[in-house]
């Protein structure tokens, strides 16, 4: 199934503490942000990339794209002050797909056959979001204290890639910007509308560049993956 696929990199890392766009910071050999785009650019079922930017890294971020030959990228629409903001400006200049794509380009793990399953039930059902089952206890804290304990077994910890028909997410990001509502994913937009999304489970490793620990992590799985190529030559 073809699709489109919306990367917001207009953040500032704030919980990175890197002093800069956490999306420019190496893992192992080139940038999260690279990374990221390389999975897309090789992924034939792609059809377009665009990436939300910050105006004063729009250069940078072209000099990036230049350099490591990523064809796809269709538009560098300026990000917003939030996150929604960002995928917004993305959504309003692409031209109508049948299915489109977000996908925090912070993940720089997603696989290939995890994005087609997505791309796939979204054409099907008209959403479908990236998650993980809950490994942790959750419980609800009011002023220092425990006030509920969420059973574990309906938890799951939603990631991107978060997969729509077009038109229903366009709808979903306009009567949010209409009403003034700001969700944290695409997702709480769509659940607005009453329209049914659907879980596709991913990977652990599937894990969002956010503090200095992820790099850590993030180190280790290229570290893994190396490994496990060097043992197919
Ligand atoms: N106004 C924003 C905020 C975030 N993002 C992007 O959305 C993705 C997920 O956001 P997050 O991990 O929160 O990134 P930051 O906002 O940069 O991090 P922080 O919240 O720590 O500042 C990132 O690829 C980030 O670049 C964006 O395009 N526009
Ligand atoms: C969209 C998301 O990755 C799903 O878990 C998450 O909500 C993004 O949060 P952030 O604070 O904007 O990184």
């Amino acid at each position: 199934m073809r699709y489109e696929v919306v990367l917001p990199a207009a953040g500032s890392g704030k919980r990175m503490g890197a002093g800069q766009n956490k999306l420019f910071l190496n893992l192992a050999d080139k940038p999260i942000l690279v990374h990221t785009l390389l999975v897309f650019e090789q992924d034939a079922n792609c059809t377009g990339i665009w990436l939300a930017v910050k105006d004063e890294e729009r250069l940078f971020i072209q000099s990036l794209i230049e350099n490591y030959n990523i064809t796809k990228v269709k538009g560098l629409p300026t990000g917003g002050e939030e996150r929604q903001h960002s995928v917004h400006s993305c959504i309003k200049e692409m031209k109508a797909v049948e299915v489109v794509l977000v996908h925090d380009a912070a993940r720089p793990f997603i696989t290939i056959p995890k994005i087609t399953e997505l791309a796939k039930v979204a054409y099907e059902k008209g959403a479908a979001i990236a998650g993980v089952r809950a490994k942790d206890t959750m419980k609800i804290v009011q002023n220092g204290l425990i006030k509920e304990t969420i059973d574990r077994e309906s938890l799951w910890m939603v990631q991107t890639p978060q997969a729509f028909r077009y038109d229903l997410l366009a709808e979903a990001e306009d009567v949010a910007e209409k009403v003034g509502f700001l969700g944290t994913d695409e997702a709480m937009l769509v659940e607005r509308l009453g329209h049914d999304i659907h879980i596709v489970e991913c990977s652990y490793e599937n894990v969002k560049m956010t503090t200095q620990e992820d790099l850590i992590f993030g180190e280790a799985i290229l570290e893994k993956h190396n490994f496990r190529k060097s043992l197919e030559k």
